[in-house]
């Protein structure tokens, strides 16, 4: 996984990797990151480099497609809606209709899955290396200048890798609704992202259905109370009531924006001040309505030996992925934050769309304000 993680690096700097698939080799560019200048050389490339989109980011296109996500040869026209428009990193509909599209292959989805991973917005050009330029592109790699993967392994990046999550250290940290708290974090192995538990109580003392809150990071929300959302009120209120029922766990987890990145974030509350609700905001992106996977929760809970729980949460798909996990969840609590003229719309949306239980906190706005 070595080259795989440092490519990541990489593609966050904006650079391109080599993507190598048995015989087919090429080179993998972001698009977010690649301006005028980059787009108009790739553009007149003989051979036509191929944009990759999302499945999801193509059904906002209007089309609809059974594999994860499609190539399409980068046209004069696509190029123009590119530059023009920036469409496709920024979410707007290009205004001509899409050439010729061709399901990902194996190295396309692994172009996604690297974009994914690294938090860019899920698109790529891809240009195939030619005889010409096989040498240089060889000496390129023979120095570190460029790095290789194979498109296997990149298909693989958001497999849990079970059990190697590292604990890695640990402090008592007293908190204004939990005095006896104790923060211990967690890194993935690829060392990209971290996650903190906070303990709460002393785990002898528990419930024996121990008090869990799965937590997604939410920038704006938890630490500056964006009145957007219920985050910030809902991790008080958590953490409040994890202590009121005898102690127990907080999952800090690294999920920012439901895991498409606090950068995609802000680019769908753009999107959604242009009346996007916000899922498809994030479908306008190129991602589908929740990107977060829980196994990394499972593997803290187990670090932390807790196999049974009362979950607080209002999201069934949290339930789901814990059961789904071994871990026994034997009740749900409701959590809510307040409703807002601010916030009304993301929570009719996540109702309405994504099924979660929010009847109470809509009450008799649940008809009015759908998003
Ligand atoms: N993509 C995106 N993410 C958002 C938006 N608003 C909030 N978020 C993210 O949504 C996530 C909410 O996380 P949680 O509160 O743990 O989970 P939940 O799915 O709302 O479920 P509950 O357990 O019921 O709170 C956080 O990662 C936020 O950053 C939005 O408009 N777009
Ligand atoms: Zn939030």
């Amino acid at each position: 996984m070595h080259q795989v993680e440092r490519a990541l690096f990489d593609i966050r700097r904006g650079l391109p990797v080599l993507l190598r698939d048995g015989d087919d080799t090429r080179l993998v560019h972001p698009l977010e990151s690649l301006d005028a200048a980059g787009l108009a050389a790739l553009a007149e490339r003989p051979d036509a480099p191929h944009l990759v989109l999302s499945r999801h980011r193509l059904a906002r296109l209007g089309h609809r497609i059974d594999a994860d996500g499609a190539r399409l040869p980068l046209t004069p026209a696509l190029c123009r809606d590119i530059r023009q428009l920036n469409a496709l990193a920024f979410g707007l509909d290009p205004a001509g209709a899409l050439p010729e599209l061709h399901p990902a292959g194996q190295a396309d989805r692994a172009a996604l899955a690297l974009m994914r991973r690294a938090l860019l917005i899920p698109a790529a050009l891809t240009t195939r290396v030619s005889r010409d330029e096989r040498a240089g592109v060889e000496a390129r790699l023979a120095s570190g200048e460029l790095l290789a993967v194979e498109a296997a392994q990149a298909s693989r990046l958001f497999d849990t890798a079970r059990g190697m999550l590292r604990r890695v250290s640990e402090a008592r940290i007293p908190l204004a609704e939990a005095a006896e708290s104790r923060f211990i974090l967690f890194r993935e192995p690829d060392g990209l992202r971290e996650h903190v538990a906070i303990v709460i109580g002393e785990a002898g003392h528990w419930p024996s259905a121990v008090p869990l809150r799965l937590h997604s990071a939410c920038l704006t929300g938890d630490l500056f109370g964006s009145l957007r959302c219920d985050c910030g009120e809902q991790l008080r209120n958590a953490v409040a009531e994890i202590a009121a029922l005898g102690g127990g766990v907080l999952l800090y987890l690294a999920q920012e924006g439901r895991g498409i990145g606090l950068a995609n974030k802000l680019r769908a509350y753009t999107l959604q001040d242009t009346g996007l609700d916000t899922v498809d905001a994030d479908q306008a992106l190129g991602f589908g309505e929740d990107e977060r996977q829980y196994g990394v929760a499972v593997d803290m809970l187990a670090a932390l030996d807790i196999r049974r729980v009362q979950l607080l949460t209002n999201n069934p798909v949290k339930i789901t992925a814990l059961t789904d996990g071994g871990i026994e969840v034997a009740e749900r609590q409701a959590l809510y934050g307040r409703l807002t003229e601010h916030n009304a719309r993301y929570l009719h949306a996540k109702a309405h769309r994504a099924g979660h239980l929010l009847d109470e906190v809509l009450g008799d706005h649940r008809e009015s304000g759908r998003a």
